[in-house]
């Protein structure tokens, strides 16, 4: 490797994107050290390592709240209102999909991710190919901030599927190692999606039907993350803290842990997996539509193991309605009584260059936010 001093980054990145090996192939090579690349500080002097991104010895002690959906609506409504309105997560516990179809997912991502190198190389890719990416996605900082301080890659290898708005992506894309097992979890899952989407807008007060009507949440992405066991965790990061873009996220995952949210107080609290559960939150649309009725809570995922890999599947539930006649605001019914609209409408567009703007921010939508005195 080259001296801290001579280090081009740009060169280092397209070194390791052609190598088309992902960050599991690093672990492969035998690496005992992590490269610059993914370093939370990157070396610009010859300096002695970084100390780790801080110190994560006391994490706060924090439940998120979990909903049954078994139990009688008039107690699910008042639990999912309670989650949406405080911590924005919540589990979803008897949600009614196959546990066995869950698990085959997951499983499946692990086995995708896990192929001999040339098998899996094939699929690398970091532009989409038939609504199908496969790569380590560099981490968007946005162009209002500097880059001199961050990773500029996460220590995660993502395979991205986009399921919707119809007409479906060509499925003959898909890798066979994960290919039927993907496309039964999204079949399951957007049925939950639908539930979800109607249990919010009842939770919202606005009736089951309104989010739907107002959204159509037919937007589907599938992003199937590998955390590869890391040499020095604590020196990476899996993903920066951010919000979700979506109306609202479904996360599958396994038992390895490493997910954390943003408490009111500035920390970090980890998100222990609950066997059995799906983990639903709210995304930065639903924030926005529901007029901060709902939380969008910022979140991130830290490498918790030397030894494990860590796998998880999220679901990004989004409007369909793309056009740029289609304006996203709050619902005009929540505008009720002494409560002023926070946002102005906006369209898909102009979200997703706030986004781009932003990076990995908890402000992309606060450009669209409606001052008052
Ligand atoms: O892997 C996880 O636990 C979370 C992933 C995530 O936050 C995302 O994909 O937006
Ligand atoms: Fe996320």
């Amino acid at each position: 490797m080259a001296a801290a001093d001579d280090y081009d980054a740009a060169v280092a990145l397209a070194e390791f994107q052609a190598a088309r090996a992902g960050v599991r192939g690093l672990v492969e090579s035998g690496i005992t050290s992590v490269p610059p690349l993914f370093l939370t500080r990157r070396p610009r002097t010859s300096s002695p390592s970084p100390p780790p991104v801080e110190a994560q010895n006391q994490p706060p002690l924090f439940t998120i709240p979990s909903v049954d959906l078994a139990l009688p609506l008039s107690s699910t409504l008042p639990l999912i209102r309670a989650a949406a309105r405080s911590c924005g997560f919540f589990h979803v516990t008897n949600h009614g999909v196959d546990a066995a179809a869950v698990d085959s997912a997951v499983s499946a991502v692990r086995a995708f991710h896990e192929q001999p190198l040339t098998t899996r190389s094939a699929f690398y890719a970091p532009a989409s190919v038939g609504s199908i990416t496969y790569s380590t996605i560099p981490i968007q900082t946005g162009k209002s901030k500097t880059t001199s301080a961050g990773p500029l890659l996460p220590w995660r290898d993502t395979l991205q599927v986009r399921f919707g708005p119809p007409p479906a992506p060509d499925l003959a894309h898909l890798p066979p190692a994960c290919r039927d097992a993907l496309v039964r979890y999204q079949l399951l899952m957007t049925e939950l999606g639908k539930k979800m989407a109607g249990l919010l807008s009842e939770a919202l007060g606005v009736g089951a039907e309104r989010l739907e009507r107002a959204m159509r949440v037919e937007g589907l992405l599938m992003a199937c993350h590998y955390y590869p066991p890391c040499p020095e965790p604590a020196r990476v990061v899996g993903s920066l803290g951010h919000t979700d873009p979506s109306l609202f996220t479904v996360l599958a995952q396994d038992g390895v842990g490493g997910l954390q949210v943003r408490l009111h107080d500035g920390r970090w609290a980890d998100v222990l997996p609950v066997p059995g559960s799906l983990l639903l939150n709210i995304g930065d649309v639903l924030k926005v539509v529901s007029n901060d009725e709902y939380e969008s809570v910022e979140h991130r995922v830290v490498i918790k193991s030397c030894q494990d890999a860590r796998v998880s599947i999220a679901l990004f539930f989004n409007p369909s309605k793309r056009r740029e006649s289609d304006l996203f605001g709050p619902l005009p019914e929540l505008l009720t009584a002494g409560k002023q609209q926070r946002y102005r409408a906006f369209t898909v567009t102009e979200f997703m260059s706030s986004r781009r703007e932003h990076g990995h921010g908890t402000n992309s939508i606060d450009r669209f936010r409606i001052a008052h005195e």
